[in-house]
């Protein structure tokens, strides 16, 4: 089957390797538009996909078409494939904030929201997924194959999928934000230890924590229990997190709400003038 690509960013470019590495779909079953032509080029230097010239291009050739343009951009795209979708095409809108329902109102058609995560470049992570009425059986085996290639793919309700998002598909920035703190503050302390040092051993630190908690099988709190002596250090360590980080992961969840929640209000102006 023939894979569309619309837009060629950071997602549109995971979509790219993590299909191509994995091998559930080579580069030549990939049909990839982005709005500048020139970014597609230089990518297809290491993924010899086919660069379309248009979306018209992407619909004729493909049954499977991923829009990954940011969300402000979604709605001409589909507005345009819209009036030339066949009963069989399949559309995946990765954007994060545009409800199934405005998608559909769009297209009467098979539309799939996903929430994909960068790290799926290396086939590790979660993709988040709702489909919308029209999807068939076949349509959902077909796209959670593909899903699957990339790591993990969660089905999740709507009306969580905004939470689980900041988890699955913010997390790897988050979480690569809170080592850059931990690894700044260990340069605080002891400044012989340069940052890049401290960085290294966190990045060797994450690797081994989440390889350790994944392949043992381990809750975060049995792991806890393993590092912690009893009336060690780590243990310090933790209470002052247990004091100071639930306010500050509560104020997290409230302001990336906040901006999902405007985001959809300007995407629904789109969705709902037209
Ligand atoms: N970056 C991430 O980790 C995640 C992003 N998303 C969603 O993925 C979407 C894309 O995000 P990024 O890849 O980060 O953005 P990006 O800005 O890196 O990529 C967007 C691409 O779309 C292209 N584009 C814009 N309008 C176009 C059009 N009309 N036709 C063809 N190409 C067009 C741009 O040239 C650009 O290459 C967003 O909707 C975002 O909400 C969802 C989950 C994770
Ligand atoms: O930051 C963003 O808006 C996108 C959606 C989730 C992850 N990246």
């Amino acid at each position: 089957m023939n894979i569309g690509i619309i837009g060629l960013g950071s997602i549109g470019q995971m979509l790219v390797k993590g299909f191509s590495k994995s091998g559930v779909a080579s580069p030549a079953q990939l049909f990839v538009y982005n709005r500048t032509r020139e970014k597609s080029e230089q990518f297809q230097a290491d993924w010899p996909f086919t660069i379309c010239a248009s979306l018209q291009d992407v619909s004729e050739a493909c049954e499977l078409i991923f829009i990954c343009t940011k969300p402000l951009d979604l709605y001409p795209v589909l507005q345009e494939l819209a009036p030339q979708l066949r009963p069989t095409q399949h559309i995946v809108s990765v954007a994060a904030g545009i409800s199934l329902e405005d998608l559909t109102s769009v297209s009467a058609t098979a539309i799939t929201k996903v929430i994909p995560t960068v790290t799926s470049q290396i086939l590790h992570g979660v993709s988040l997924y709702a489909c919308n009425q029209y999807v068939s059986s076949e349509q959902r085996e077909q796209l959670l194959r593909l899903l699957q290639a990339l790591g993990k793919a969660e089905e999740v309700e709507e009306s969580v999928i905004e939470t689980a998002t900041i988890l699955s598909s913010s997390g790897p920035g988050l979480i690569a934000g809170m080592m850059e703190l931990f690894a700044q503050a260990a340069h605080r302390k002891s400044p012989e230890l340069s940052v890049e040092t401290t960085r290294r051993l966190l990045v060797e630190t994450l690797l081994g924590t989440a390889m350790l908690l994944s392949e043992e099988d381990l809750h975060f709190e049995q792991l806890i229990e393993q590092v912690a002596t009893k009336g060690g250090i780590t243990m310090e360590g933790l209470n002052v997190m247990a004091e100071y980080l639930p306010p500050c992961f509560d104020q997290l969840f409230l302001m990336t709400q906040a901006k999902h929640d405007s985001l959809k209000l300007k995407t629904k102006v789109q969705f709902n003038e037209n």
